[in-house]
């Protein structure tokens, strides 16, 4: 719900809905944030919420996510027109279309068996294995955190800039660089029904500021959780009141 706060607090200047692209994070953005990746809940109403978003915008909604496509697919079915996976790694433009792959440096397999290795040495941690690189958790091992940095900052040291590491929520992880969500946006952007609108994109983590920036070179308006929305709840509320709707 709004709380006291109304729809009105937060408008952010868009245009009308027919000419407005919507591209949106999944984890901490649509969802709340859960214990494990597994375990988030699509709340009620939400898949509704989308479903008339995406037809007031003429089909120009896409959820562009850290997971892979596989995941949202899970989770949301098929109510996005677009999903973009693992920060722009996979792409599928449309309901059912060919997913397009970004082409990919190998990733050392020596450095999954190290990350696995340490891992069983750091109970509560967790390996999430992904196409283009992974991710170390340590949601349930707060205080593994900066063990777990000092590895994966040494090697992609190694790699001379062809990985980057990026802090992600109570996770690090390590991907290709060159390939994050902006490109993600960019690449959307560039396809029908998207092409010629107006493009609205809303994350909450540091790998969403790509995306940020990206949507407003293209002059468009990205938006923030926590700074533009407080959370996750009051976001989908803003969401359900643009076609009218209540949560
Ligand atoms: O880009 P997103 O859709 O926001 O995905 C970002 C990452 O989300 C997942 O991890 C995060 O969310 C989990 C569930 O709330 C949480 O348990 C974990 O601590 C977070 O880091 C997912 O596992 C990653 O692959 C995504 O990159």
């Amino acid at each position: 719900m709004l709380g006291s706060l109304g729809a009105q607090d937060f408008r952010f200047h868009l245009p009308p809905l027919n000419e407005t692209a919507f591209l949106l994070d999944f984890d901490g953005t649509l969802v709340d944030i859960a214990p494990t990746p597994e375990s988030v809940v699509v709340p009620n109403g939400l898949l509704d919420s989308l479903r008339r978003l995406r037809e007031a915008c003429g089909d120009a909604l896409a959820v562009v996510s850290g997971r892979p496509i596989d995941q949202i697919d899970h989770f949301l079915g098929d109510v996005p027109f677009a999903v973009a996976g693992e920060h722009g790694v996979a792409i599928r433009h449309r309901p059912g279309g060919p997913i397009e792959r970004a082409a990919l440096p190998t990733l050392p397999p020596e450095w999954l068996a190290q990350a696995r290795d340490l891992l069983a040495t750091l109970p509560g941690t967790r390996l999430e294995h992904k196409e283009g690189g992974f991710v170390l958790h340590y949601r349930a091992a707060p205080e593994a955190a900066e063990t777990l940095r000092k590895a994966a900052d040494e090697w992609v040291k190694q790699s001379k800039g062809t990985f980057l590491l990026l802090p992600a929520k109570m996770a690090w992880e390590i991907r290709p660089a060159g390939i994050d969500k902006g490109y993600a946006v960019s690449l959307l952007m560039e396809s029908p029904p998207f092409t010629g609108r107006k493009p609205v994109f809303v994350g909450d983590d540091v790998t969403d500021e790509d995306a940020i920036a990206a949507v407003r070179r293209m002059g468009g308006v990205g938006l923030r959780i926590p700074s533009d929305f407080p959370t996750p709840s009051i976001f989908r509320a803003w969401l359900a009141s643009l076609t009218g709707g209540s949560r």
